[in-house]
């Protein structure tokens, strides 16, 4: 926003990440991000502040505190935004646009526009799509945007204020559809069940594929070429994480229970089951390639984030599968480009020497320093044991075992 001209100011409670982003730093790793928040705060159009009175008299409000699963249970967890209105409710001006951001189950958007209503500020629901590793491009270049709103002169004025802030982004292309605020929250919460679906439905095959004797790799690029169906998000193997889909799809189902209609999202609960089975089939593989013996064997583990280009361990598959080798007596070794410093936050026990004397290689994150740039030549000359499981079906499975490596992939050949 501050690249776009905006006078922009970034409110946190976390007086750590306040500190590091004034100093130009940003709290984790995504291509980009750094040149344009030094650019941001060298020209002073981007502070940020611990207090939300910072905030106060601003025109527009965007509100993208987290939205995480309950401790308790699969619906969302609504504190921080609740906090985050309570924190902007003295600051906020009448005819301010507070813009909500975060992911929230559909409903929310309508009890905040209420709790909101007394100061003269208006609420609209503009739902983020972006992925991590890419925020930059999908938010100066986003597929869409979308504005809910209520059908007032204050809503309808909301939504002229944020097609002014998006000007550069519609002017590039980005379709702007207006709705009402209970569609727009649906908009965010059927792309990401949509996503969702649409990986496990490609894992599903894959567990097909692998008791025939088929390629789900080969499947999906014949599947891809229809262009109703379309290429992307049909890559199988371990299956999704990170701090979004697999939560949003919890909630998404929970919300539906909770307005009667949980039948309509069973498949939800069967989208979750496919993705989790991948991560215990993936531990399986390599327990069997070792001929079921894994205790005190030393497996290399390429990759902890939970997809290429992000440092973000939240709910990793690639993590869960090298936390449970460990926990079946392994020496696990884990390496990332990225991600290591958090993956060791949050699993100290786990080393970070990789390929050295490995009985067997675990490829979880398809970064390209493994799927390109690892030679199996290279790799088979540090370890003890040339068995390579492809969690991702990323690498030539030929190249390996023209190499001499035992190639094991995700329902492929
Ligand atoms: N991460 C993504 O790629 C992505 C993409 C689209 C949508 N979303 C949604 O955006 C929201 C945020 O996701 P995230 O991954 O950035 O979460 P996050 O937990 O990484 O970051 C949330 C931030 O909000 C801060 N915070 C908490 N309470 C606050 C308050 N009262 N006032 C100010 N700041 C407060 C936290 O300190 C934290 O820095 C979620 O609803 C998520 O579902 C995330
Ligand atoms: O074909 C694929 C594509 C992705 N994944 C996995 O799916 C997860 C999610 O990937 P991706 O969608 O790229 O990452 P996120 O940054 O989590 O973004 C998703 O979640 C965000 C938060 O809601 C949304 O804004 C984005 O539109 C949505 O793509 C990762 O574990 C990937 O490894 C696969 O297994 N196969």
């Amino acid at each position: 926003m501050a690249s776009l001209g905006h006078d922009v100011v970034g409110i946190d409670v976390d007086e750590g990440k306040v500190a590091d982003l004034t100093a130009g730093a940003a709290p984790f790793f995504e291509p980009g991000l750094a040149e344009l928040l030094e650019e941001g705060v060298r020209s002073g159009r981007l502070r940020f502040a611990a207090d939300p009175a910072a905030a106060a008299g601003a025109e527009v409000h965007f509100l993208a505190v987290g939205t995480p699963q309950s401790a308790s249970g699969p619906a969302a967890d609504l504190r921080f935004v609740d906090a985050a209105i309570d924190g902007l409710l003295p600051h906020l001006r009448p005819g301010a646009v507070v813009a909500g951001k975060s992911t929230v189950p559909v409903g929310t958007a309508a009890r905040l526009a209420r709790r909101i209503a007394q100061t003269g500020a208006t609420l609209a629901w503009n739902p983020e799509f972006l992925r991590e590793g890419w925020a930059v491009h999908d938010t100066l270049r986003p597929d869409r945007l979308v504005v809910g709103a209520e059908d007032t002169p204050q809503g309808a004025a909301a939504v002229d204020l944020l097609r002014r802030v998006y000007a550069a982004a519609i002017d590039a292309g980005a379709p702007f559809l207006v709705t009402d605020l209970a569609t727009a929250e649906l908009v965010k919460g059927a792309a990401n069940a949509f996503l969702a679906t649409k990986i496990s439905f490609i894992n599903a095959m894959a567990e097909i594929a692998e008791a025939a004797g088929a390629d789900v790799t080969l499947l999906a690029e014949a599947l891809g070429h229809d262009s109703r169906i379309g290429r992307r998000y049909l890559g199988s193997g371990i299956g999704f994480g990170g701090g979004c889909l697999p939560k949003d799809i919890r909630a998404f189902a929970a919300r539906a229970q909770e307005l009667g209609r949980g039948e309509a999202v069973g498949f939800l609960h069967e989208v979750d089951a496919i993705n989790l089975r991948r991560r215990d089939r993936a531990v399986r593989l390599v327990v069997d390639a070792l001929g079921g013996l894994v205790f005190g064997r030393r497996i290399a583990v390429l990759g902890a984030a939970f997809k290429p280009f992000s440092d973000d361990v939240r709910d990793s598959p690639a993590l869960e599968v090298a936390v449970r080798l460990r926990g079946l007596g392994a020496d696990v070794v884990v390496t990332d480009p990225a991600a290591i410093e958090n993956a060791r936050a949050r699993h100290p026990q786990l080393g970070d020497e990789a390929l050295r004397d490995a009985d067997a290689v675990v490829v979880v994150t398809e970064w390209d320093e493994y799927r390109r740039e690892l030679h199996p030549q290279h790799a088979g000359g540090l370890v003890r044991g040339r068995i390579v499981i492809d969690g991702r079906n990323c690498l030539d499975a030929d190249a390996w075992r023209a190499a001499g490596w035992t190639y094991h992939g995700m329902g492929r050949r």
